[in-house]
């Protein structure tokens, strides 16, 4: 109607109250008709459609008399025929890109994602709390940076135009001063800014990683059976690093993008609306497309990241299990398992340049085409006498950084919350409670070491649960006695002491200390009056000394050197370079399996234990070697569990305990089982390594 009117050039219409009017009427009789059409339900997005065609033209021409110089005699709406297209084409343009694009995008995110993503990144905000200091003053750098830099271009675009216009020298020297001063003060706050940023980042990530590495460290056994080392090392290291990074640098290009765009636009309104109008066509655009590829984006990352925790996995396995897959000339399978790896990466990273070459390429025609429009109008304008050439050249200088300005804000929140899949794993980690029961207060002075399984049954985690390792185990370990567990392979000697140390906690039954539950006594006492040694005890790299007193604080070395003596140990440690100082190598590898041995026996006496669990501790020692340590571990009325698959061990043992298929058998000394001619006597010759 408006455009009909004005074609006709009827400026009587009323001007731009009459436009308002005309406009008004034309949204609510199509609304009336589309409610009639729809039973009174029309379809939002059609609601929307309505308004924009009705009103777009109203509210352009509100803004062409708002933006209007005072020197200029706006002569109200000018007839122009390649309005009645341009408004339709416009306002569909504007709708399709809203629904389909942005609105749409939205719709599809407000998932549990976009629903969880504010709490948890105000939590993750909450974190930098220790650090508002050097955040306060990084931002106020970046607010003085940002407007130094703002009005860089400016100043250039004078100096420009008094190079043209031959103006006084003194004008032009203070115009080059101010830009210099400008210039200096742009590169200064930057530099602070980027500085403190940084600083911040890495106390985050200190922190962060370090309640991480203390979260991980109270799960329960199973915890890690579950995940995988690469991974969680993965979680550790790089998700961390990205987290901190993504959230505090687009932060930080946010606010920066938020500012710069606000007082850039004063200045480009100022300098011409009709080029920033132009400008501003293609942020929907971009907004449309960069959505679009976020999205698209997003999921690769996660793959890309994902395969480079297996692959860092894979590498890790191959690497430190190198006896074995030398030994089994493995080398070639795990070349080719890794080889493997490498190109499921390289596909998935393939992919996601191709996604980026197309994104970047689409990205910069539409700026082209955006740019040629700009430079066709600024024409017209210069022609009026309406623009400038120096006004020109600081338009273009504010548009180009305009452009990525307002990329770089729709990046920066599209790739926070690329980012909230990862915050939520971590803190998924952090929140995670660990499944075993919790420590109680118990530390008694005396402890005597008396152990009862009452009706123990165990499954493990991962096992079905009709697969239990122990079915209503019972059994007692006395102060003072030997008591040794025997049975084939998987019948469940492991799984008792596993849930003597509290690894596991059982699902039936209990088991006591002293005549009270396991789980009453603190943790940290039961395993300072329990220790144990294992068949192939993991030492860690460092000095001998080291791994003796490792988790011990006032350790007295002269008496672990006089329980050397006594184990007959010290003739082995002796004949090292630096003696109790040597390097064990990594994971001890450069000592000999019965050395380390000693060493986990000597680590686990110089606590002066009341239990001790030794599962075939003693297995590469000789016999003699044998023989002295069973005496020296017994004394002080301590409580022995052994592990037992060699006779000579077993012969030694004041009790033997024969399991079979996670059920006690038989029981009682070895003569006594012998006598019997049971399951243990039939079962001997498989039983024992002579
Ligand atoms: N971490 C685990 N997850 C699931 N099942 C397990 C686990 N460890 C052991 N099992 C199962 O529990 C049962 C008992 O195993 P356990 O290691 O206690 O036997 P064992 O008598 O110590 O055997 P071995 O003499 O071979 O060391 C077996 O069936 C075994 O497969």
């Amino acid at each position: 109607q408006w455009t009909g009117l004005v074609l006709l050039r009827c400026y009587s219409c009323g001007g731009l109250a009459g436009i308002w009017v005309l406009g008004v009427l034309k949204w609510a009789s199509l609304r009336g008709f589309t409610s009639a059409l729809t039973d009174g339900k029309p379809q939002p997005v059609l609601s929307r459609l309505i308004a924009l065609l009705c009103l777009l033209t109203p509210v352009l021409e509100s803004g062409r008399t708002l933006m209007a110089r005072p020197s200029e005699f706006y002569i109200g709406p000018s007839p122009n025929l390649s309005m009645l297209p341009l408004s339709t084409l416009s306002s569909s343009l504007a709708c399709v890109v809203w629904e389909k694009g942005l609105c749409a995008e939205g719709k599809m995110r407000k998932g549990p994602n976009k629903v969880a993503a504010k709490p948890l990144l105000m939590r993750l905000l909450r974190f930098f709390k220790p650090d508002t200091l050097y955040l306060v003053s990084a931002f106020s750098f970046l607010i003085l940076g940002v407007m130094c830099d703002t009005f860089i271009p400016f100043y250039q675009g004078k100096v420009i135009d008094m190079l043209r216009e031959q103006m006084f020298q003194s004008s032009f020297y203070l115009a080059l001063g101010q830009l210099t001063l400008v210039s200096f003060g742009s590169a200064m706050f930057s530099g602070l800014r980027g500085g403190l940023f940084m600083c911040t980042l890495a106390r985050l990530n200190k922190r962060f990683k370090h309640l991480l590495f203390y979260a991980f460290l109270q799960q329960e056994v199973y915890f890690f059976e579950e995940n995988n080392p690469g991974h969680l090392s993965a979680r550790l290291h790089s998700d961390v690093d990205r987290m901190g990074r993504t959230v505090a640098l687009n932060a930080n290009v946010l606010v920066r993008s938020i500012v710069k765009t606000f007082l850039m636009l004063t200045v480009m309104l100022n300098l011409s609306w009709e080029l920033t109008l132009l400008t501003f066509i293609e942020m929907p655009l971009l907004a449309l497309i960069q959505n679009k590829y976020m999205t698209i984006n997003t999921v690769l990352k996660e793959q890309i990241q994902d395969c480079h925790a297996q692959n860092k996995h894979l590498a890790f396995q191959t690497i430190s299990g190198i006896h074995t897959v030398r030994s089994f000339k493995g080398e070639e399978v795990e070349q080719r398992r890794y080889k493997k790896a490498l190109e499921e990466l390289c596909t998935i990273t393939k992919r996601s340049r191709l996604y980026s070459i197309t994104y970047t390429f689409i990205r910069r025609v539409v700026s082209l085409g955006i740019k040629i429009f700009i430079l066709i109008q600024a024409r017209t304008l210069i022609k009026s006498g309406q623009l400038t050439i120096g006004s020109l050249v600081t338009f273009l200088l504010y548009q180009k950084p305009m452009s990525y300005n307002l990329r770089e804000i729709m990046y920066g929140y599209g790739d926070t919350m690329s980012t909230v899949g990862i915050i939520s794993k971590v803190f998924s980690y952090l929140d995670r409670i660990p499944k075993i029961k919790k420590e109680g207060n118990l530390a008694p002075e005396k402890l005597e070491g008396r152990i009862v399984f009452q009706n123990v049954t165990f499954t493990y985690p991962s096992a079905s649960a009709d697969k239990p390792a122990l079915k209503s185990v019972s059994m007692k370990l006395q102060p003072g006695k030997m008591t040794a567990l025997v049975g084939p392979n998987g019948s469940g000697k492991t799984s008792c002491v596993n849930l003597l140390k509290r690894l596991y906690e059982p699902q039936e039954g209990q088991i006591l200390l002293d005549g009270e539950p396991l789980q009453s006594y603190k943790h940290k006492y039961l395993h300072q009056k329990m220790a144990s040694v294992s068949q192939n005890p993991v030492l860690f790299s460092g000095s001998l000394r080291y791994n003796i007193e490792y988790g011990l604080r006032d350790c007295n070395f002269e008496k672990v050197k006089e329980m050397a003596n006594n184990l007959n140990a010290q003739a082995f440690i002796s004949h090292l370079e630096d003696e109790y100082d040597s390097d064990v190598g990594e994971a001890g590898g450069k000592l000999a399996v019965g050395l380390r041995q000693w060493i986990a026996i000597l680590r686990a006496l110089a606590r002066d234990p009341q239990i001790i669990i030794l599962d075939e501790a003693t297995s590469k020692l000789d016999i003699t070697a044998q023989h002295a340590v069973l005496p020296e571990i017994l004394k002080a009325g301590r409580t022995v569990l052994v592990v037992a698959h060699q006779l000579a061990t077993v012969e030694q043992a004041d009790h033997i305990i024969f399991l079979e298929k996670g059920e006690v058998v038989e029981e009682g000394t070895h003569a006594e089982l012998m006598a019997k001619e049971g399951r243990y006597y039939r079962l001997k010759e498989e039983l024992f390594t002579t």
